[in-house]
């Protein structure tokens, strides 16, 4: 079969808190670059593997990971609210073939996705409807995490079974990398935010504009020399960005959550979806080639920017 794959960093203060215009123009630019490599490779299902921000998962129960047959996005920091265009057919059939190569997955018949999933769908195919998606939740917010092996097992098994459903496929990665925005944590957290975060109260849009008003303010806050949050490492997303491009995805498999968030921050988990991606795309097509990469640390979006494009050789 062929195979392709994508990575596409995410972040909430787009369009809110923009970086100064070269900088805008020089992603515009990897953007634009994607997108074509997109509509070129022309992909019949997309499988977009994604964290999720405390709006559907919660800690009452939060699994590792999560393939959904049916999901919905709740809308948030400006990306659109309703229905995402999941093919249920492929989806429980990858759901299938990845536990019967042992991988322990939890499946939703109705997953709930926020901004991780509905931007890279907006920015690559304009709209959360357009292309027929298998969406996969991978958390990379809430501790405890397992170790990132699993992660590659994950994409892995989820790469062989695309293998099997002869059709285009496109893995597409959302998030990351180094970067500790403003995303609560649950240790220490007041009764009340530890109680929303448990349960997963929906917030009231008052709740939610003042959420996301916080963020908007800690990138300000951050553009300006703020050293409240841990900085972007571009060494570290270099790195990431190396071995992903070397196919060198075993490397990952020492990597420790406690360095990757001393490293890159609180939501440098957020690369398990890239590192799943760049499993899948390995294990469905054999060697394969980065035909792009970009990078730039860009304050003003609290953000480790990163945009790839590889294309499997067979
Ligand atoms: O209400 C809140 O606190 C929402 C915080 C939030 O969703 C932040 C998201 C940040 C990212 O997705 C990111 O930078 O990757
Ligand atoms: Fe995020």
């Amino acid at each position: 079969m062929t195979a392709a794959a994508v990575g596409l960093s995410h972040s909430p203060l787009i369009g809110k808190n923009d970086p100064a215009p070269d900088v805008l123009a020089r992603v515009a630019e990897a953007v634009a670059g994607a997108r074509e490599f997109v509509r070129a490779y022309d992909p019949e299902l997309v499988v977009l593997y994604a964290p999720d921000h405390y709006n559907g998962f919660f800690c009452k129960e939060m699994p590792p990971f999560c393939l959904a047959t049916e999901a919905h996005a709740v809308g948030d920091f400006g990306t659109a609210a309703g229905p995402l265009s999941v093919d249920t057919a492929a989806a429980k059939a990858l759901a299938q073939g990845v536990l019967d190569r042992g991988v322990d997955l939890t499946v939703s018949a109705r997953m709930t996705v926020d901004h991780g999933f509905a931007q890279p769908l907006e920015v690559l195919f304009g709209g959360i409807d357009q292309v027929p998606v298998v969406p996969v939740f991978v958390n990379g917010v809430a501790t405890p995490l397992g170790p990132v092996s699993r992660i590659r097992a994950l994409g892995t098994a989820v790469g062989e079974a695309a293998a099997e459903l002869d059709r285009r496929v496109l893995f597409l990665a959302s998030g990351g990398l180094s970067h500790d925005p403003p995303v609560p944590v649950l240790d220490g957290a007041p009764p009340r935010v530890a109680d929303a975060l448990i349960e997963g109260r929906p917030p009231t849009p008052e709740q939610r504009a003042r959420g996301e008003e916080r963020v908007v303010q800690a990138g300000r806050d951050y553009a300006a020399g703020s050293t409240a949050m841990i900085p972007i490492n571009p060494d570290w997303d270099h790195r990431l960005l190396d071995h992903l491009e070397k196919e060198e995805l075993a490397e990952f498999d020492s990597w420790s959550v406690e360095d990757m968030a001393r490293e890159g921050g609180g939501s440098a988990h957020e690369v398990r979806a890239w590192i799943a991606a760049f499993a899948s795309l390995a294990a469905a097509s054999g060697p394969y080639e980065m035909t792009s990469r970009f990078y730039e640390a860009i304050p003003a979006w609290i953000a480790g920017f990163a945009v790839a494009t590889a294309r499997g050789q067979a």
